[in-house]
Order: structure tokens, then sequence, then C-alpha cells
């Protein structure tokens, strides 16, 4: 598998959203990471649907969403115009998650969950593991950019990627938080192969976002 990076928009100057979307349409291969905060589950509050309705009239690259709400159900039906490509809900924030994942993939192409760091791999049934297209381990505690990477994380991905070689399982596992040039090459080794980075790559000197993505890579 190859590894995808998804810059989280988290960390753009807003101020300059097109013209940012539109420097990073000139690389290629990646997705753009999109936190939907709802300032419940977490103490943060960030986009919505009318934002999000605008930035994919100028991204050419697969929007996704990570949606740390405490009611995810609701933001299924609301964002189904968005043009979401993966839709990832946080396992703490759903009772019922097979239902969910049900409702997701008859709207979206990609369903996926999210595991704050302190929710361990053994509380996720197989049955969740055998339906989602993606995994998305948390390496700071969701809420806000910028936060410095848990590095129990990279066990974490090695174990998950274990369950997904022993199931013969395919979804991806994304790692998001604190990501930079020196911790993905052992998250990637782990078995990760979707990175999201904000602030490393927002933060490049001269907006070469390019070099910053590449040092990932
Ligand atoms: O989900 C998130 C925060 O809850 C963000 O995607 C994440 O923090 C990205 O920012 P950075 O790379 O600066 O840590
Ligand atoms: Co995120």
């Amino acid at each position: 598998m190859s590894v995808i990076i998804s810059p989280s928009l988290l960390s753009v100057d807003f101020l300059e959203l097109k013209t940012e979307l539109e420097r990073l349409n000139e690389i290629d291969d990646l997705w753009l990471h999109l936190d939907v905060m709802d300032s419940h589950f977490v103490p943060n509050l960030t986009f919505g649907e009318p934002v999000l309705n605008k930035v994919k009239t100028v991204s050419k690259h697969k929007l996704d969403a990570h949606f740390m709400v405490t009611d995810p159900d609701f933001f299924v039906e609301n964002f189904k115009n968005v043009g979401l490509h993966n839709f990832t809900f946080h396992w703490e924030a759903t009772k019922n998650p097979e239902e969910l994942i049900k409702k997701i993939k008859a709207l979206y192409p990609s369903a996926g969950i999210s595991l704050k760091p302190g929710t361990p791999l053994s509380a996720i049934p197989m049955k969740i593991w055998e339906m989602v297209d993606l995994v998305l381990i948390m390496s700071v505690e969701p809420g806000f950019g910028g936060q410095k990477f848990m590095p129990e994380s990279i066990d974490k991905v090695i174990a998950l990627d274990l369950i997904r070689h022993e199931n013969k399982l395919n979804f991806q596992i994304q790692v998001d938080g604190g990501i930079n040039g020196e911790n993905a090459g052992y998250l990637i080794q782990a078995g990760a192969n979707n990175l999201v980075a904000g602030s490393y790559v927002f933060g490049a000197p001269n907006k070469d976002y390019l070099s910053r993505i590449n040092k990932i890579r």
C-alpha cells in the first residue's frame, strides 16, 4: 500500500483559504483532512457544511472528514451533499456503531472510525474491523492542532497492523496528531499508510508544502 498524506486544514491561514487550496492542488496524491468539531465532543469549534461546500469547489483532492462531534448520526445526513470521500467518526461518540457505519457506507465511498489515545484496540469488536475502510489512530488528544506527538501510538499502529494482517482485512491505518518528518518513518514502518499533518505542512518555510510532504513520504 502506498502512503497517502492528508494535510489538515485546521492549520491553514483561513484568510487565504482559496489561494492555499490552489497551492495544494499543485501537489498530487493527497487527501485533504477536514477536522469538524462541535465544541461538545472536544473543546473547540471549527467549520461546517457551508464552508466545506466552498472548499469542494476549489480543492481537487479527496475530502477526508474527521468528525469530532457528539452526534455523528446527525452529521452523516447533514453532510451528504458536501462531496466527502471519507467520513470518520469517533468510536467514543456512538452507541450503535454498526448502524452508523451502514449509514455512512450508503452515502460515502469510505467509512472510518477514530480512537482517542486512551481507547484500547481491544474495545473494538471484530465485526467493526471487518466493516470499516479506515481506522484513525489519534496520536494527540483530539481538539487542537500543533500538539506533541504521543510516541506510544506507534505500538498501537503495530498492534492494529497485526489485527489487519491476521484477519486478512484491508482497512487503511491513518494516524493524526503531531506528525512530522521525524516520526512519520516510524509510523509507516509500523504499518500506517495514511498520515495527517497540519502544523508541520502549513508551517513550512516560504509555504514550500511539497518539501514537508516529501519529508513525510
Ligand atoms: O484532528 C486533529 C486535532 O484534533 C488534527 O487533524 C491534528 O491535530 C492535525 O494537526 P497537527 O498535525 O498540527 O497535530
Ligand atoms: Co483530524
